[in-house]
């Protein structure tokens, strides 16, 4: 099949009651571009795209129109910047829906035509995005009175069924995961037995959740049954935005098999539909979440993040696009630049209150479009063709065939047969479970195992009996074999341990006790991007081991795409997204503003909910992309900065005003010495004070001239003043406004 790109619609909620009244957002349908300013940005050519040049245009009139510019007409989202009200955001978009679209144009427009792709035997994935409250499961879900995407897919799927001949209508299953705080959970099994899932990778490549249920159903009666009490189970809560936000992302598929005949030839099609609700991005300032729901708000926006971030790769054609850092993106893998057909739709909530949040949406809203899938048709031949019975049969609950051939590593051979999935080119991927251990078997002795079961299976048995049952049996045979094999691993781990303690006691009677942890045989165990940080600090804090641990454990699963940001607290984070956007702003300063976008863009992986970074993200991506200039809008004055200098003689190291360099410094050091060679920008200390980076190395403490931290006596550093700014807003989130200028050599040091 020919590529396809991700088709996006965006759909405009009405407002709720107690909503304010206005137009900062609009939905625009043929409306001549004559009455849009000509400073107003057109998001199709560009991505994301804001116009500088507030001199053009007039001030948008009441209802956001100017008047004397250009011809044409424009159809989609128009949206005020919201930092100059004379400029308007525009993006295109084929398909937009204003507060009084129904659920039936949605679902008629740019749904039902999709149901005939999947019924071809292509995976059709579609998913709401938006801000919490922004509409997504009204969309998808919708109400009993008013039901959404979901129901209406199936009702359609059923209709289809009906009207065609019974020897071709579809079989259908379901399966139901929602993705909680970054871990999977089967939502046709009671919560109470439902276990976390593992996201797993077949050799060719084709993502899976294990273990999970696939049931029948037969009618939309069925349907409805089993997916109100499974959505009952999803994870919802109130905020005070959504009184029943959700707080996990679902994903429904149904899984579509129909055979159809024409002639003597008779083919097997197996399609999918994915049916994604995500959770909404969330400002935790609007939602006033409490502890509980900040830790699945951060679940939640770190999800969205990686899904950001992998559209991104995709766009500029990276090579490394990193899926695997949420299970989101890893089980949406398939509809983002994989073999599926996608649409997107974007929610958007209405009122100044959403307008950021509107514009982030619609800014990846913009990128998504340019993915390009390779939709592949799962079909395959079956001769000779099976009786009318076979044909006919009721659904049975069926597994990833094609998974699970693939986990036996079969191998088609003449009389066997062939896999419902066409076979891709096999994919480098990790290591796989056990540091290198496949969960797979020789592929004779899967193909001898499969004819077996075969061999056993009762005659008379239709087409689809047969499948399931040899399902079944694989299925069986693998989760046994799976067991084995965590026995083995979990004997050798305990083998290795035992191996370790042997060695720890036998250096223990050698050494002092200093020594029973080497931290060089530590740290060669370290990812790359690691170790520096650890080489400098001895003493590991309790969090970072654990870290550690998990990084490890990681690794040892042979995920090798660990990203810093990962692991690092939140305020370090924090931290090294300043030091990106510090020196992000000398390269924007320069006029280097490729480099300054890239590392703004760096800094955005450490802050994904930045909204200020995420705005001069979309200021010089326009710039970049229009070869024009760019000027930061000047930076407003900050209540409350005050200079204070410290004096710093003669300290003993581990006095409270000691000029010690945390392990949070060290951090955001290594992060600027990696970016540049040297030191530049700033460097952030813990208690929100900032020292210029920009210093001769030998002027900087490294870290190994640096008194220990808790070593015993009082060591004296040399005699100096230092400057240092501090400002307690800086630790504040608005200290990441882009606009702030990296102070020049604050930092005096007098001998
Ligand atoms: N098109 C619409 N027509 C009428 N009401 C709507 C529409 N869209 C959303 N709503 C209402 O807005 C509120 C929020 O919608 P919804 O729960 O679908 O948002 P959401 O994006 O799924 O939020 P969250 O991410 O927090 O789960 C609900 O009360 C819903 O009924």
């Amino acid at each position: 099949m020919a590529a396809s790109k991700v088709k996006i619609v965006a759909r405009l909620r009405p407002r709720l009651p107690g909503e304010a009244s206005d137009d900062a957002i609009r939905v625009c349908h043929s409306e001549p571009t004559a009455v849009l300013a000509e400073s107003s940005v057109n998001l199709s050519r560009a991505n994301t795209t804001v116009n500088n040049s507030s001199s053009l245009g007039s001030a948008a009139d009441s209802s956001g129109n100017r008047s004397g510019m250009g011809g044409g007409s424009f159809t989609g989202i128009a949206v005020n910047n919201p930092r100059d009200v004379t400029q308007v955001f525009r993006f295109p978009f084929t398909s937009c829906y204003d507060a009084d679209a129904t659920q039936q144009s949605i679902f008629e427009t740019d749904v039902l035509p999709l149901i005939d792709v999947a019924l071809g035997g292509v995976t059709v994935t579609i998913f709401a995005y938006g801000v919490t409250s922004s509409g997504k499961t009204h969309t998808m879900q919708g109400t009993p009175k008013d039901p959404g995407v979901i129901p209406r897919v199936v009702e359609a799927l059923f209709a289809k069924n009906a009207a065609s001949d019974s020897a071709e209508a579809a079989q259908v299953t379901v399966s139901y995961i929602e993705i909680y705080k970054d871990d999977v959970y089967d939502l046709l099994v009671a919560r109470e037995n439902a276990p976390k899932l593992p996201v797993r990778e077949n050799d060719n490549g084709m993502v899976f959740v294990a273990g999970l249920v696939s049931s029948p159903i037969t009618s939309v009666t069925d349907f409805q049954t089993l997916y109100d009490t499974a959505t009952a189970r999803r994870s919802v809560g109130a905020t005070l935005l959504n009184r029943a936000s959700s707080r996990s992302h679902a994903v429904l598929t149904l899984n579509i098999r129909r055979v159809t005949t024409e002639g003597d030839r008779t083919t097997v099609r197996e399609g999918k539909i994915n049916l994604v609700d995500l959770a909404g991005s969330e400002n935790n300032k609007l939602t006033g979440n409490d502890p509980s729901r900040m830790a699945e708000s951060s679940a939640i926006n770190k999800s969205l993040s990686v899904l950001g971030q992998v559209v991104h790769a995709l766009n500029i054609g990276a090579t490394r696009i990193p899926y695997r850092n949420a299970k989101l993106t890893r089980i949406l893998q398939d509809a983002l630049g994989g073999r599926s057909v996608g649409l997107l739709i974007c929610n958007l909530a209405p009122g100044t209150k959403f307008r950021q949040d509107t514009l982030n949406t619609l800014n990846f809203a913009v990128r998504t479009k340019n993915i390009e899938n390779r939709p592949v048709v799962n079909e395959r031949d079956i001769r000779p063709p099976p009786t009318a019975a076979a044909s006919a049969a009721p659904a049975l609950p069926r597994i990833d065939l094609a998974a699970t051939s693939q986990a036996l590593a079969l191998k088609p051979r003449p009389g066997m047969r062939p896999s419902l999935v066409p076979r891709a080119a096999p994919r480098p991927s990790g290591l796989g479970i056990g540091g290198g251990h496949r969960m797979s078997v020789v592929g004779t002795e899967a193909a001898a195992f499969v004819q077996r079961e075969k061999e056993k299976v009762p005659p008379g048995l239709s087409e689809a009996e047969i499948d399931a049952r040899i399902s079944r049996a694989v299925e069986a045979e693998v989760a046994r074999r799976m067991e084995e094999k965590e026995k083995e691993m979990a004997a050798e781990r305990e083998k290795e341990r035992e191996r370790e303690r042997e060695a720890g006691s036998s250096r223990h009677r050698t050494k002092s006790p200093r020594h029973e942890r080497s931290p060089k045989s530590k740290e060669r165990e370290l990812p790359p991007g690691l170790s520096p940080l650890l080489k400098r600090n001895k003493d590991l804090e309790d969090g970072l081991q654990v870290k550690l641990q998990e990084l490890e454990r990681r690794l040892e699963r042979g995920n090798r795409e660990v990203a810093l940001p990962d692991v690092l607290s939140p305020v370090s984070k924090k931290k090294a997204g300043r030091a990106y956007v510090a020196l992000a702003r000398t390269h924007s300063d320069r006029g280097d503003l490729q480099a300054a976008l890239d590392l703004y863009r760096q800094a955005e992986t450490y802050v994904p909910d930045n909204i200020k970074l995420k705005e001069r993200i979309i200021e010089i991506e326009w710039a970049v992309k229009n070869g024009k200039s760019f000027k930061p809008s000047p930076k407003k004055a900050k209540k409350g900065k005050e200079r204070r200098e410290k004096r710093v003689e003669d300290m003993d190291v581990d006095g409270p005003a000691a000029h010690v360099m945390s392990d949070d410094q060290m951090e955001v050091d290594e992060v600027a010495t990696s970016l540049t060679g040297r030191l530049a920008g700033h460097e952030l200390t813990n208690t929100g004070s900032k020292r210029s980076l920009l210093v001769d190395d030998d002027e900087m403490e490294t870290p190994a001239k640096r008194p220990k931290r808790g070593e015993a006596g009082a060591k004296k550093i040399k005699k100096r003043v230092v400057t240092i700014e501090s400002d307690e807003e800086e630790e504040e989130e608005e200290d990441f406004d882009p606009d702030v200028a990296p102070r020049k050599n604050r930092r005096r040091v007098a001998a």
